[in-house]
């Protein structure tokens, strides 16, 4: 805070575009203390940092019990960067599998199963269902992902699904909702999708996955903890073998 402070004082109030400087931007506007941005901040970092670890880890359990999926990803990064040179966020467009292999980690595990409380405002009524003023509605988007009578073969992890039918997951389309949506979706949406697309294209890219020796794909604990983020029960682990030159 006292660097970003310091470094507009530097500059005359000329604005970078970024977070901290548009709080600091609205301090005087929204009577934010430094106290209140310093939570805002933590917010943030919370909100982003717990979530994306859990995707990524619930999405590489699925790759290592799917290998034919690991592979096809691979496949698809070799064809789009070939082996002299590391990912980036131009090759994005390049892969669309491996989108779909986010999308479809997404659906399974969802890392806020039953997103956060919402409280009614008024009183509605919602699939013949009255929800009184004032209730704490939870939406479990967890067993959407898994419903059959939406998903085809729902607990399989096909992200080809998605190559089938384009689903959008940023809270428009109500059969995929990691997200949330309406008024208080995630506004980190995009960036959660860019750092999984990322994170998990360099650890595909770079190594090839498998259990320990000895252990079998039917012996992982798939259960979730129970609480507003589900990680992995027991934590994943896996044994990497290099596919790139080691300089890289
Ligand atoms: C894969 C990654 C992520 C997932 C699955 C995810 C999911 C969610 C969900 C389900 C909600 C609640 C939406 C609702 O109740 O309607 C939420 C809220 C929120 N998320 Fe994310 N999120 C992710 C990444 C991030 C990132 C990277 C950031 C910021 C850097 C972030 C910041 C927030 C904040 C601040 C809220 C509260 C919004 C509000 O209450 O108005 N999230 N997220």
């Amino acid at each position: 805070m006292e660097e970003h402070t310091a470094a507009r004082h530097k500059s005359g109030g000329e604005t970078k575009q970024h977070f901290v400087d548009a709080l600091l931007t609205s301090k005087e506007k929204y009577e934010l203390s430094e106290v209140t941005i310093i939570g805002l901040l933590w917010d943030m970092i919370h909100a982003g940092i717990d979530t994306t670890i859990i995707s990524i880890e619930w999405a590489m359990v699925e790759l290592i019990k799917n290998p034919r999926v690991q592979q096809k990803a691979q496949e698809e990064l070799d064809r789009a960067i070939g082996y002299e040179r590391v990912m980036t966020e131009s090759d994005f467009p390049n892969l669309p599998y491996l989108r779909c292999v986010v999308k479809e980690a997404e659906r399974l595990h969802p890392p806020l199963p039953l997103m956060l409380p919402h409280k009614a405002n008024s009183n509605v009524k919602i699939g013949g269902y009255d929800i009184p003023k004032g209730s704490i509605v939870h939406v479990n988007v967890w067993a959407m992902g898994r419903d059959p009578k939406i998903w085809k073969n729902p607990t399989e992890f096909r992200p080809e699904r998605f190559l089938e039918e384009d689903v959008d997951m940023k809270g428009h389309d109500f059969r995929l909702l990691p997200f949330g949506a309406g008024r208080r979706v995630c506004p980190g949406a995009q960036l959660g999708i860019n750092l999984m697309t990322s994170m998990l294209g360099h650890l595909l890219h770079h190594f090839s996955w498998s259990l320990p020796e000895g252990v079998k794909s039917e012996e992982i604990d798939m259960s979730g903890n129970p609480g507003i983020m589900s990680f992995m029960r027991t934590p994943l682990q896996a044994v990497a073998k290099l596919r790139l030159p080691a300089h890289l």
